[in-house]
């Protein structure tokens, strides 16, 4: 199947996930609580243009039901995951202008403008591509926190790892895999590459993003004028 094949390819970098220490940090209840902030507020900016990007598979689907499995993503976004979100930053003392209004950092905007790029530029297949890892690794991380003894208990960080670990998570997941394999499996090997790729550059990016989250990082670590 053509997951397996993206998988294989970016294993190296999804095992790392699970070294890093804001990812270690989640399971074992120890991660800072300014550093999960910092994520929250940028990963709240993340979530709006994923919205977008999943918007633009609706725009260029071929197919009905394909139509509305992104229309059912962007609605599940807006209202349970950035859900989740609003939650975290009212226990963290956030208000909800202050998250919509966050200054967006380097590794974000990468982020999002590369999904965004791609999306623009692309068929339904590449909008596929673009939003497969964020979800198929969260599910990933998800589960494996999970078998953490307690850790899905664990007061503050706990039912961040319930909502990534549940089943119906683990369901979108595994329909997003599916609707890769049906939208890759005819197209000739030189765009099966090119989704590939897309798939490996968002790979490294949520890498980055629990990096930036991890440091705080703006722009440059360390550097006020260019983080202000
Ligand atoms: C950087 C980053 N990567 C992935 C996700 C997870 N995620 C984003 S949208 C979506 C689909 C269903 O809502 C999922 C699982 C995140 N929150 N932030």
């Amino acid at each position: 199947m053509f997951t397996d094949r993206l998988y294989n390819h970016a294993k190296p970098i999804w095992d790392s996930y699970l070294e890093h220490p804001f990812v270690k940090g989640i399971g074992d209840g120890s991660l800072d609580l300014e550093k999960f902030k910092f994520f929250m507020e940028q990963d709240y900016l993340y979530l709006i243009d994923y919205c977008r990007v999943f918007a633009l598979g609706s725009v260029k689907a071929t197919r009905l039901d394909t139509m509305a499995m992104f229309a059912d993503l962007l609605h599940s976004t807006l209202n349970e995951e950035m859900d989740l979100h609003r939650k975290y930053a009212g226990r963290l003392g956030i208000s909800k202008d202050e998250l919509e209004n966050t200054k967006p950092s380097s590794t974000l905007l990468a982020y999002t403008s590369y999904m965004l790029n791609k999306a623009h530029q692309g068929s339904e297949a590449e909008v596929a591509a673009c939003v497969l890892a964020c979800t198929w690794s969260y599910n990933v991380i998800g589960k494996a926190l999970n078998e953490n003894e307690g850790a899905s208990d664990h007061e503050f960080y706990g039912d961040w790892i319930k909502m990534y670990a549940s089943d119906e998570f683990t369901e979108l997941a595994e329909a997003m895999k599916k609707l890769m394999n049906e939208l890759a499996d005819d197209k000739p090997e030189r765009e099966k590459a090119h989704l590939e790729e897309i798939f490996l550059h968002t790979s490294k990016l949520e890498y980055l993003f629990w990096d930036m989250a991890y440091h705080k990082k703006m722009w440059l670590e360390n550097t006020d004028i260019m983080n202000s």
